[in-house]
């Protein structure tokens, strides 16, 4: 469970969370709506201690990743985070880069590391690639990567910040197609999106945020399709 407590985040003068409170269950999938600036990027960031917060808690499993005796490493494994961008090894082959974190943070033997690389990559639909170079793929196919990359570690929570956002628009069906794979699969997910038909269609909680603060949470049918708070109506009726 990610339980997220009070978490407010500044930079400098620049209050950016206000204090934040969600709770994410095991095998819940979870998206966060809002405008730009609202500050759904920072909070990924916080879960995963890329950030530091300035107050609150945030308490992954019972260990409360911004304690100063936290294994930050150790936890880090159990979070894997998709980036908008896709920062893959150019240099490496698709199995390569998948199999690296593997090797490098889990000590894992290279047979081992490529199995499991081998096995995901399959599973996001690039069993025919895994000796091509990432530069070689699609925008799409790069993106699939970088979240066969983060399954490789095995980890129980799956974070995505925006993943589609990159993409020309023809390729942003496949990335969406991986994650309701791994929604299908039982994968516990939170989804910093735009694409609200996407959170419609796959969330379990969806969290509109407005200026830092969670406005309005719940169901996509209580938040989405039958909002109670002006502002979450008003942002809806720009992006729908
Ligand atoms: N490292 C940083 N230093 C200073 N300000 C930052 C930093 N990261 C984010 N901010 C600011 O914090 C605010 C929230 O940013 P954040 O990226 O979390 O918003 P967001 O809701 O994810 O927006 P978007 O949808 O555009 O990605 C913005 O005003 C941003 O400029």
């Amino acid at each position: 469970m990610i339980e997220i407590k009070g978490v407010h985040k500044s930079f400098g003068d620049l209050e950016v969370l206000k204090g934040i409170d969600l709770t994410v269950n095991r095998g819940e999938v979870v998206s966060i709506i809002g405008a730009s600036g609202s500050g759904k990027s920072t909070l990924l960031y916080c879960i995963n201690a890329i950030e530091s917060i300035n107050k609150g808690n945030i308490i992954v499993d019972g260990i409360d990743v911004h304690d100063k005796k936290t294994d930050i490493n150790a936890l880090r494994q159990n979070l894997g985070m998709v980036f908008q961008q896709w920062n893959s090894f150019p240099h490496l082959t698709v199995l390569e880069n998948a199999a690296l974190a593997p090797q490098v943070v889990k000590g894992f033997s290279k047979e081992k590391a490529e199995a499991i690389a081998t096995k995901e990559l399959t599973h996001v639909g690039l069993g025919d690639k895994l000796h091509e170079y990432p530069t070689k793929m699609s925008g799409g196919q790069q993106q699939r990567l970088a979240i066969a990359r983060a399954l490789a570690m095995e980890p129980p929570y799956m974070l995505f910040d925006e993943v589609t956002s990159a993409l020309d628009p023809e390729l942003v069906g496949e990335v969406l197609d991986t994650l309701r794979l791994l929604r299908d699969d039982g994968m516990t997910m939170i989804c910093v999106t735009h694409e609200i038909a996407f959170a419609k269609e796959v969330s379990d909680k969806v969290a509109f945020f407005h200026e830092g603060l969670i406005e309005e949470i719940g169901t996509p049918q209580e938040v989405l399709d039958n909002p109670q708070k002006e502002r979450t109506q008003q942002f809806l009726s720009k992006v729908l």
